[in-house]
């Protein structure tokens, strides 16, 4: 039984799917947002509490006995939080030490009230909300400020991802300069995004004679997922880029572990070929989303290789290693911007500095379904409306977007692919098993993006 708080009058909850034309939301209780924040969001927040517990004593070794207080009131912050998130309560205002405190506060005191309760929000607000509340217990306390609840998996995930990494650092070596390479390792790098913490790594496990490798092959089954392949368009757009003195690619990273390993792949190409001169790494400032990479586990990732004792692999985590150095990774100054609540076309008035910094790339990658649904606004759009009208403006660069469908935000589809699709499997929008690889061009001016006037500052739809 839900609260009775759920039968006031205004924007109710309602026992729909969710409407096309409308923002995702916990309103519609037939849709996955109802569900993740319903059930999910309250095991997120317990698996940070058995964490705690779990670590308890190592953290008393490290900080002493006065972090049990620190302990105790988180968990009981969180206690309070899943409280909130059940009786579906307004959101409150940061307090504390948060350095993008007052960017939070601003945005929540501007939403009309009805728009500002977990299930009646958008979905999109109600769940960066969550994980920043989460992060902003431990910001708060006295020697916990640091401390990554998430980190455990994101390591566990590339641990038991041997097989598939020695496979797959095999299988890459030695690639050559062409299309086909080019667009499989994006391929391979999609459908990590798939599987994510705990994947399952079997699908990329090599055969017993490792040396006779045709796991890129393997990818060409799962690629009859693929709902749209833009791969030529990005190999084109770098193409084009060619004999510049500075390419520089954008890479908004999405989860740590294995899929981050095989963005470490995809970039090491990047640069072997000189399709690129240097790739950001945009990373989150905060633990979000479980298993979003924060800047000690790229660190980490690449120790991790260096020291493994296949020298395959310790050879490329020294190569990676060498590439940071010499500056062709850089992980990009954190932004507060990825861990907010807004959708990318709000960038251009929110975030002007992010926003002309992506303006210096030629290409800015989107990993993941999280980054989508920021891109695409959480919106249900018709699926076969075009990628770049969904970005509303948002252009700062060359946009490419890579990401398994997981939640009901799609668009570039060709017609009747959706209804089809929703003919042979009903959950094709959450499962995580279709995936897009999306581009468009950037048309760039020379303002980036300062003069009010220019068309591609100026937000095209009326949301
Ligand atoms: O790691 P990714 O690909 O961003 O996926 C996380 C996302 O998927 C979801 O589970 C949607 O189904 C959201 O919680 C979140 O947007």
């Amino acid at each position: 039984m839900r609260p009775s708080v759920f039968s006031t009058t205004g924007t109710d909850l309602i026992d729909v799917v969710t409407p096309r034309h409308s923002l995702l939301s916990g309103r519609f209780k037939q849709s996955f947002a109802y569900i993740a924040l319903q059930a999910r969001m309250p095991g997120i927040m317990q698996q940070v509490i058995n964490t705690l517990r779990f670590r308890e004593y190592d953290l008393e070794d490290l900080y002493g006995e006065e972090v049990h207080k620190d302990v105790r009131m988180i968990i009981e912050s969180i206690e309070r939080l899943k409280g909130e998130l059940q009786r579906d309560r307004q959101f409150q205002l940061f307090h504390g030490n948060e350095p993008d405190k007052a960017e939070w506060n601003a945005f929540l005191s501007e939403l009309p009230r009805p728009k500002r309760s977990f299930f009646r929000a958008s979905w999109l607000h109600a769940e960066c909300y969550l994980y920043r509340r989460i992060s902003s217990f431990f910001e708060n306390s006295r020697h916990l400020q640091n401390f990554d609840y998430f980190a455990d998996l994101k390591k566990e995930d590339l641990q038991i991802s041997g097989r598939a990494i020695r496979c797959l650092t095999e299988a890459t070596r030695g690639l050559s300069k062409d299309f086909e390479s080019f667009s499989q390792l994006m391929r391979i790098n999609l459908w990590s995004n798939h599987y994510e913490i705990q994947l399952n790594a079997f699908i990329f496990d090599a055969p017993q004679d490792h040396k006779n490798i045709d796991v890129l092959a393997r990818v060409a089954d799962l690629d009859k997922r693929l709902l749209v392949d833009d791969s030529l368009l990005v190999w084109n757009c770098l193409m084009k880029a060619k004999g510049e003195k500075q390419i520089i690619v954008d890479y908004i990273c999405d989860n740590g572990g294995f899929e981050l390993f095989t963005d470490l792949l995809f970039i090491e190409y990047l640069i072997d070929h000189e399709l690129v001169t240097q790739v950001r790494m945009h990373v989150k400032a905060i633990p979000w989303y479980i298993s979003d990479v924060l800047r000690h586990d790229i660190e980490w990732t690449i120790k991790y290789l260096k020291d493994y004792n296949i020298e395959i692999i310790s050879t490329l985590g020294k190569k990676l290693e060498r590439l940071m150095s010499e500056k062709r990774i850089v992980i990009a100054p954190l932004s507060h911007f990825w861990t907010g609540p807004q959708s990318y076309f709000v960038m251009v008035d929110s975030n002007i500095e992010l926003y002309r910094f992506l303006t210096k790339a030629q290409l800015a990658i989107f990993k993941g379904d999280l980054n989508y649904r920021k891109l695409l606004g959480d919106y249900i759009w018709d699926s076969t409306e075009e990628f770049i009208t969904c970005l509303r403006g948002f252009r700062p660069t060359n946009i490419c977007a890579m990401r398994n469908v997981k939640c009901e935000v799609i668009c570039g589809l060709p017609e009747g692919c959706a209804d089809h699709l929703l003919k042979v499997d009903p959950t094709w929008m959450i499962s995580g098993s279709y995936g897009v690889i999306q581009y468009t061009d950037s048309l760039k001016c020379k303002c980036d993006g300062q003069d009010s006037a220019c068309s591609l500052t100026l937000k095209t739809s009326p949301l």
